[in-house]
């Protein structure tokens, strides 16, 4: 039994490319390919490095897809994000991703007759239900027409008295959206209102100030949501949302992102819909990064991140479950994508030993996401994934630099050391710092992150391995909101539009180092390549045969 179990593991050698090579892999997050431009901080702050793998090796440099249908998304207008390009970078396949399977849910009803509904259909007779999530269209972490959607079926299905906590947005979406979007809820509450059903926002804040921090790198931003969310206590008091944001956003500095908690209260002052004993909880988000640390405060019995006060007795559901290990939570409206036989477990069982680091902000990327939304070691004897922490509590165009050099090192430590034989690493600069829409930081981030990227080479350069270098979708090369045309929208006194969001564009990818076999180069047949295609690439320069329902392999061995 054992031993055929160790067979439906086992890879083919590849014949053409030896074992035994380290490989150091490189995800530049946020870091998309776009023609040279004023706002494409890339082209500006000048990336030697990763300019001299374009121009130095042509056959060993192309693009591949990073958003859409490519990564699993609904659409080709869906913009990729760290969630579904990490899943296909780490799973070698292209699956159905969360947003594409609550909407059939959704369409298809199949979201009323599954376990986790009819679990939290239990309160509706007397309790409330509570709503909390992401507001916006973004569609990376929730969509608003999904949650519109499930605030009708709800109803209708039941619930009497329901109350949505908010999280606004402007980081998926333009900053100051946030009025907008509450707006379209606010209307369709009327709309169930004039139906009997007494349903309003009782709460709201900032993502990345309120709730949905990630990767436990600062649990206050989790118990500010939770003092406005359960116990309907806020710094901020209003009497409706669209005040609330409106009143909020007059502050010069105030961004969507950052707005500080606040709760709705009635006449006298009374919060109108903390969460109470006998509840139904739903968090709405499909993604899974941002909402696990909730999840937990919401789920376990036992806790000591912070003083939750109290602990309402609740029937809660995820959207989906956000982490397939931890079985967390344990009711769901929407089973998650099943990711299966990732290339990290592959490469495990075929006595691989691998390396990874990042800075917390993007460690989960690489250890969780590039696992299949999978928390821990498949083998703790071959693993080791190191974690360096994050600066808190700032946005991250006040220290563009981050840990940049700092994971490049530990990079570097661990190639160096012959004791691994995959060391892979993220790094935040694009993203984190192009997420704040801070052009002058982002271009500084670029440098850093092009600077850590040579330490790493650099080492594999000493060593005789093999380096791989590409990203997970855009955000740097392209920092304005443009019209159709491509021309950067400007207001009536000449200023643009910061994009903070992520980016539709391909991603590049790049192959070196003395360990390559001489005869690798990308393949010509495969134009429309994506992230997926990057795990068979991989396992194919350890020395193996990727398994055939992967993506195939981007490279060929020519004869040299
Ligand atoms: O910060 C995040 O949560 C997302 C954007 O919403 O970015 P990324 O997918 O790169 O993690
Ligand atoms: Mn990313
Ligand atoms: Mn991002």
């Amino acid at each position: 039994m054992a031993e055929e179990a160790a067979r439906r593991w086992e890879l083919a050698a590849h014949g053409k490319l030896e074992m035994g090579k380290v490989v150091g892999v490189v995800v530049l997050d946020g870091w998309g390919e776009a023609a040279p431009d004023p706002f494409n901080c890339i082209h500006v702050a000048g990336v030697p490095t990763l300019d001299s793998l374009k121009k130095g090796a042509p056959e060993r440099w192309r693009l591949i897809k990073a958003h859409g249908a490519a990564v699993g998304l609904p659409t080709d207008d869906d913009m990729g994000n760290s969630e579904v390009g990490h899943n296909a970078l780490g799973a070698g396949q292209i699956y159905a991703q969360g947003a594409k399977l609550v909407d059939m849910a959704l369409a298809s009803g199949k979201i009323y007759e599954g376990e986790g509904f009819k679990y939290i259909q239990q309160s509706f007779e007397n309790g409330t239900l509570h709503l909390i999530g992401l507001l916006s269209d973004g569609g990376v972490h929730s969509r608003i027409d999904q949650l519109q959607l499930l605030l009708k079926g709800a109803s209708e299905h039941g619930a009497k008295r329901i109350r949505v906590h908010i999280l606004t947005d402007g980081r998926d979406v333009l900053d100051g959206s946030s009025v907008k979007f509450v707006e379209m809820l606010e209307n369709d509450l009327a709309k169930l209102k004039d139906k009997g059903v007494d349903a309003r926002i009782a709460s709201g804040g900032g993502r990345m100030y309120v709730t949905m921090d990630r990767y436990e790198n600062d649990w206050q931003v989790v118990k500010r949501g939770w003092d406005a969310q359960v116990l309907g206590e806020a710094p901020h008091k209003f009497q409706n949302a669209l005040e609330a944001v409106k009143k909020l956003r007059e502050d010069k500095k105030a961004r969507d992102q950052y707005l500080p908690p606040f709760v709705i209260v009635d006449g006298k002052g009374r919060p109108i819909g903390p969460i109470m004993d006998g509840d139904a909880v739903v968090t709405f988000n499909f993604r899974a990064d941002r909402m696990v640390m909730l999840a937990k405060a919401l789920e376990y019995e036992k806790f000591d991140k912070f003083d939750r006060v109290r602990f309402p007795k609740i029937r809660y559901a995820g959207m989906l479950q956000y982490d397939g290990e931890l079985k967390l939570p344990s009711h769901f409206l929407v089973a998650p994508p099943e990711i299966e036989r990732t290339c990290g477990e592959y490469l495990a069982h075929n006595g691989i030993r691998t390396y990874a680091c990042s800075e917390t902000v993007k460690f989960g990327h690489v250890t969780f996401f590039w696992n299949g939304n999978r928390s821990g070691y498949f083998n703790q004897n071959l693993e080791k994934y190191e974690e360096i922490p994050s600066d808190i509590g700032i946005p991250f165009n006040e220290q563009p630099k981050m840990k940049a050099v700092e994971i490049a090192e530990k990079a570097r430590d661990a190639i160096l050391s012959r004791k691994f034989d995959q060391v892979r690493v993220n790094i935040a600069n694009g993203d984190m710092v192009g997420h704040t829409g801070d052009i002058e930081a982002t271009i500084i981030g670029c440098n850093a992150a092009d600077e850590a990227v040579k330490i790493i080479l650099d080492a594999i350069d000493q060593i005789g391995g093999i380096f791989v270098v590409t990203a997970d979708h855009g955000n740097a090369e392209d920092m304005v909101k443009r019209d159709k045309s491509g021309k950067p929208l400007r207001d009536k006194d000449g200023n643009v539009q910061p994009l903070t969001s992520h980016t539709l564009n391909p991603v590049p990818i790049a192959i070196g180092g003395p360990g390559l076999h001489p005869g690798v180069r990308f393949r010509s047949d495969l134009p429309s390549a994506g992230l997926a295609n990057v795990a068979a690439t991989v396992m194919n320069l350890h020395g193996f045969e990727a398994p055939d329902h992967y993506e195939p392999p981007l490279i060929e061995v020519v004869d040299k």
